[in-house]
């Protein structure tokens, strides 16, 4: 992937691959392009090169259809309907799994509260295992940012991806918050065997966590492997602790 803005170089020639059930973090200073990376492979950006999954060019996909295609994903500054309650944002990631069209709905035919109550039934499944049940029902904007931030998670997963992509999931969590969001993407991996790509600057959750991590700085891959094998890496040390290390 390469991706320029302007003279910026936000992304320059950067290739790895991830495999099915993995957890793969993604590190860098500031600036490095994990942001940007991710809004390619959500399609937000268009980059030069060729992004694959499950060997399909994403570029084939159209764009907003992406989390119907098994890509779902997770926002730094939270992207939900902050005056609509938790289940009914969780209940706006299920959209893209339906099937009864414009007429249909017009007509209200039988697949239309087949899939309601499906989809219904994958919100309550959510709110369970994510212990939203007490704030189900009131409004996103009046809850603190780490409930915000578990009521994003789950809207991501109401559309059954296979790859989630985490961007800073526990950016403004506390210690504690933090151990049990490790707990809880475990569980969520196991429970509906997904992928995730994860942006983090939390090293202690990225190194806990990761099967494999990759590592940018300036737009460019600078590391990849184990958390044991980058730990070490110099260059690594040298884009977090500055150049005279
Ligand atoms: N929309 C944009 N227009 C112009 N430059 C941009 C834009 N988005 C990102 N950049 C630049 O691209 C580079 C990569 O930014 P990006 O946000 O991807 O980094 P990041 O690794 O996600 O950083 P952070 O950890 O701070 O979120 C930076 O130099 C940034 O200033």
């Amino acid at each position: 992937m390469t991706l320029r803005f302007g003279g910026v170089v936000a992304l320059d020639g950067v290739s790895f691959d991830v495999e099915q059930g993995e957890i793969c973090g993604l590190i860098g200073p500031n600036g490095a392009g994990k942001t940007t990376l991710f809004n390619c492979l959500s399609r937000l950006y268009d980059c030069e090169g060729e992004i694959l999954f499950e060997g399909r060019a994403l570029a084939q996909l159209s764009r907003h259809r992406m989390a119907g295609f098994g890509i779902g994903r997770t926002f730094q500054n939270l992207a939900l309907f902050r005056s609509l309650t938790v289940r009914q944002n969780i209940l706006m990631g299920t959209h893209c799994l339906r099937r009864a069209g414009f007429l249909a709905h017009a007509m209200r035919l039988p697949i239309v509260s087949r899939e309601e109550l499906a989809q219904g039934q994958r919100a309550d499944e959510l709110i369970e295992l994510l212990a939203l049940g007490e704030v189900a029902h009131v409004a996103v904007a009046q809850l603190p940012f780490g409930t915000q931030k578990r009521v994003e998670l789950a809207r991501a997963l109401a559309a059954s991806p296979k790859l989630l992509l985490l961007d800073e999931p526990a950016c403004g969590l506390n210690h504690e918050e933090v151990d049990q969001l490790a707990a809880l993407i475990r569980q969520l991996r196991k429970r509906f065997t997904l992928t995730v790509l994860l942006v983090e600057h939390h090293m202690g959750l990225v190194m806990a966590l990761s099967d494999k991590i990759v590592a940018l700085n300036f737009g460019r891959k600078i590391a990849e492997g184990t958390p044991q094998d980058v730990r070490d890496e110099p260059e690594l040390i040298k884009a977090y602790l500055g150049a005279s290390v």
